[in-house]
Order: structure tokens, then sequence, then C-alpha cells
């Protein structure tokens, strides 16, 4: 009886190890196939155990968009690389493959085996568009739409004009002092001060507090944290993270500033309800009310949109989901323009024959005129102004990646990439691939402009990316360039500060390293 009993424990133990063995060389015999099938893509050879090819790259400096570029220009339509040693990720150089990816409905990556740099940002912005995918970023995506529209926008053009008036007073004082000025940090402040009042109807007056408004001082920590944290493996785990100092502190800051957004749309919600009440009241007692205050019906901001916004089943957003969208417009219309418009003004600057041609543009639509405000309907008068703002965009790519996971298996040139796989679409890469650009590491405006731009494959300049998934505050964000470029080149003329370097720091959004500093010479009128 023994005898049988221990026969059959050799007999169980033996089969559970075989079955774990077979497990494991299946496991193994799929993943050399797995990996074969990357490795047989262009891409890095040196491999690391532990890095794959991550330790190749310098950062996001100058050193690193060297590295980008010989990348590309070695492999110009796209490469692999190994983050870590079990995780391949494709990089997307070329207009045919990026469109691939950008018109299918390929997802943000989440909860794979590496985290996203989108996962890293939950924690602050949770799910709202940005970062979610599916059924909850389609239903967003149709409730926000609105509060993009054109009668929406247009109200702003005020809130712009005044807050870019304040800037150039700021600049008229530096200039007075003989100095030159720290352009992102101006630059951010301003449009902080624009997306306060247009995201939450807040006059935060940022531009003259500064940066040690506890807000702006928060909001840019987590910025620059979020972009720390994503060059830093280590602290990708989320669990991990969470005991670490740089995470306690990065969840200490959400907190605040999500209190401090909650506080701003409850504020919001109590305008709107007293309004309603107002309103009911007025109309009882006059009727045709509404007909003669239109202007002040449209002045909406982004949170009124959002607290009065319904699906069909006449269902609204839940207070978080209100507070997630209003900190993802609040992040991206913040960070991405202030990047957008320093290098715009970097450029003319350093290129002093185009902010020429944009100043005789400018002064032209001005003309006799007693304000140097940008009228709405100005907005289309800037054909070269606008080129110069694109070519900045193209030139120091203001998004420098994005990311997708493939949804199927999909053909990158002839190699079938498996359902899953991680893909970078290399925006900085793809704005100066020599295959796409003539010259692509000169400043040229009039590639935008007449028939060059005509030409261009829709998929070759995509800075607000492309396809179902495209940026939702383009028009927002193209208005607010128009005017500040419009009005900062009508009032001065710009030079570099010649004891200044200017390093490119591409991270989540392209930087300076160490800032940009610039005169700013008031123009004789
Ligand atoms: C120059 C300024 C801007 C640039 C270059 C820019 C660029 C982009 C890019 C490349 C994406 C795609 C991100 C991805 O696929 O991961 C995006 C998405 C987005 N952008 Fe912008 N953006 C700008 C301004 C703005 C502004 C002003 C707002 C809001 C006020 C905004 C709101 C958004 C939102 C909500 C998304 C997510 C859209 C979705 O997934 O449906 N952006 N933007």
């Amino acid at each position: 009886m023994e005898d049988n009993l221990s026969l059959l424990k050799t007999t169980v133990l033996f089969s559970v190890i075989g079955y774990v063995l077979y497990r494991v060389v299946a496991a193994i015999q799929n993943f050399r196939s797995y990996a074969k099938l990357f490795n047989d893509c262009p891409g890095e050879t040196e491999f690391h155990w532990l890095y794959g090819s991550l330790h190749k790259f310098p950062g996001p400096n100058e050193a690193g968009i060297k590295y980008d570029t010989d990348m590309m220009v070695k492999r110009p339509r796209f490469s692999r690389v190994w983050a870590g040693p079990f995780v391949p990720v494709l990089l997307l150089y070329h207009p045919d493959l990026v469109r691939i990816l950008l018109k299918s409905s390929a997802p943000k990556p989440r909860g794979g085996f590496i985290a996203s740099v989108y996962e890293m940002g939950l924690g602050w912005l949770g799910e709202g568009l940005l970062i979610s995918n599916g059924a909850r970023w389609a239903r967003s995506r149709r409730l926000l739409t609105p509060a993009f529209h054109f009668d929406i926008l247009k109200p702003y053009i005020h809130i712009k004009n005044q807050a870019a008036n304040i800037l150039l007073d700021k600049l008229q004082q530096i200039s007075e002092e003989k100095k030159s000025f720290d352009v992102f940090q101006h630059v951010s402040l301003c449009l902080f001060d624009i997306l306060l009042q247009c995201a939450f109807a807040h006059n935060s007056n940022c531009q003259t507090s500064g940066e040690n408004d506890p807000f702006v001082q928060s909001v840019n920590d987590l910025v620059a944290m979020w972009s720390e944290r994503s060059l830093k493996p280590w602290m990708h785990n989320d669990f991990l993270y969470k005991w670490m100092p740089h995470g306690r502190r990065w969840y200490k800051i959400c907190d605040f500033v999500h209190s401090v957004s909650e506080e701003l749309i409850s504020k919001r919600r109590k305008v709107l309800e007293a309004s309603q009440v107002d309103e009911k009241s007025t109309e009882s007692k006059n009727p045709d009310k509404e007909l003669e205050e239109p202007e002040k019906k449209c002045m909406m901001s982004f949170v009124d949109i959002l607290l009065t916004a319904k699906d069909e089943d006449g269902k609204g957003m839940t207070p978080t989901e209100i507070r997630n969208e209003a900190d993802t417009f609040l992040f991206e219309g913040f960070d991405t323009t202030t990047s957008a418009l320093s290098w715009t003004l970097y450029s003319m600057a350093r290129w002093p024959q185009h902010q020429k041609k944009v100043q005789e543009e400018v002064d032209a639509v001005l003309k006799g005129r007693s304000s140097d405000d940008i009228l709405w309907e100005d907005l289309s008068c800037f054909p070269y102004t606008t080129a110069c703002i694109k070519e900045a965009m193209r030139n120091f790519s203001t998004v420098p990646f994005i990311e997708r996971e493939t949804k199927e298996d999909v053909m990158i040139d002839g190699h079938n990439i498996p359902t899953g796989t991680f893909v970078a679409i290399q925006l900085w890469c793809l704005h100066h691939n020599p295959q796409v650009w003539d010259r692509p590491h000169d400043y040229i405006p009039e590639r935008f402009l007449g028939d060059n731009a005509l030409k261009m494959d829709p998929f070759q300049f995509v800075p607000f990316s492309a396809g179902p998934r495209n940026c939702i505050g383009q028009n927002f964000a193209m208005h607010e360039l128009k005017i500040m470029v419009a009005k900062i080149c009508h009032r001065f003329s710009l030079s570099l500060d010649p004891n200044h370097e200017v390093l490119r720091a591409p991270f989540a959004t392209f930087k300076a390293e160490k800032d940009i500093k610039m005169f700013a010479t008031p123009r004789l009128h």
C-alpha cells in the first residue's frame, strides 16, 4: 500500500516537473521565434542582457538628437530597439509607415511589460482624453469636441490678446533695463494665464505673481517629474514607484493640484447654477433676453462645457471625469504651446531675415489701427507668420515622439509585426528625414507656402498627430501662437543673447536645457 502511494507521489511529482519543463521550453522556443522576428528587422545590433539597447541612448539632449538622427539616416524607414531583454520597440520614421499606425485605431500602450509614458501620467490626468483608450476615450472625445468649436474659441481671442499685452509690458520693462529675458519662463507663465482663464474662467494673475504661485509651481513640478520618471526604468513600475521618495512626492503634488482643480470646478458649477436661476427669472420677465446678450452666452469656459455635456442617454460626466479632462486640457494646452512658441521666437531671433518678413506682414495687417490687438478676422491674414510657426514646430518638433500599440498584426516593410507590439512614432525624426525633406536641418518657412505645401504628404508633417487621435486643441493652439508671435514681433525686434548657449532637450515636449535667452528691442512705429 505504502509502495503504491510513494509510486503515485513520484509519478505526480515527475509529471508536474515534466509539465513545467515543457512549458518553459515552449516559452523559450516561442520567445526565440518572437525575438528572431524582431531581430530580422533593421535595428540596433548591440544587445545588453539587462538593458537591451536602452543603454545606448544618451538621453534627451544634443547627444540624444545626434543618436536618433544617425539611427534614422542609417535606416530611414524604421528601426527596432530592445527596451530591456524582452520588449522590442519599433521606431517609425517614414510617412508611409506612420500613416499605417495613425490611420488605424491603434491604442496608446497600457498595462504592458514596460510602462508607457502615458501610464506614468495616470496619477495626475487619470483616464482623461490623452491617456484613455477604447469606449471610454470615444465617449470623452464625443463630449469634448463641442468645446473646440469655432463659436467657443472665438471669444477666447480677447483673453489671448490681454494675456499677450501683460507679457509685452514685462518685455518692455526688461528691455528698458537692457537685459535679456528667459523665453520659456515668460512664455509659459503667459500661456498658463490664458489656459486658466479659458479652462476655468479663473483669473490667476500668475504672470505678475510669477512662478511662486503654488499652482503654477506644482504643475511645472509634475511636468518635470513625469519626464524625469520616463527616463528612469527603475521608476516605471507603479507599485514600486509609490514607495520611492520621487513617487511619494509626485502623488502629494497630484493631490494638491487635484484639490485646486476641484475648487475651481466647484466655483464654476455654482456660477452656472446661479446664472441658470437668473436666466429663468429674467426670461419670465423678458422672454427675448437671450437674444439681447449673445456674447455673454458665447463666452463659455472649457469646464462650463464639461459641466453641461450630456451623452445620448442624457448622462453627464462624473466629477472625477470632469477633473481629469480639465487637468488634461491644462497640461496638454500649456506645455506644448510653451514649447512651440518659445522655439518660434528663437527661430525669429536666430534667423532675422524671416523675422523681418513676419514684421512686414503684421505691420501691414495692423496699419492705421490704434491698438495692436489681433482680431478674429486677422488670423487668416498671416500666411508667412503661420509658415514660420509651422517650420519651428517641424525643426524643433514640439512633441518629439508619441507611442502606440499594434491592435492587430500589421505589415511593416515586409515584416509581419504581431498584435501588442510597442511602437514609437518618432515625430522629430519624421520631420528631419532626408528621404522626405530637402535640407531637413535648415529653417525654411517657404516649405509651408503655396505649391510646396500642396505637394506634401499628409503624414509628413504631423506636429498635432493625425487620424482619430489627433490633437483636439490644434485650432486653439494655432490661434494662440499666431496672436503671440504677431504681437511680439510687431512690438519688438528679437535677437539672441550671445552670452547664452542654447542646447536642445527633446523631452516629452521639446525643451531647451538651460532655457533660451534673448533681447527684445522696441521697434519704432
Ligand atoms: C502647439 C501645441 C500643441 C501640440 C504640438 C500638440 C500636439 C499633440 C499631439 C502630438 C497629440 C497626440 C498625442 C498622442 O497621440 O499621444 C495631442 C493630443 C491631444 N492634445 Fe494637443 N497639442 C498642442 C496643443 C493642445 C492644446 C492647446 C490642447 C487643449 C487645449 C490640447 C489637447 C490635446 C488633447 C486633449 C489630446 C488627446 C486627444 C485624443 O487622444 O483624443 N493640445 N496633441
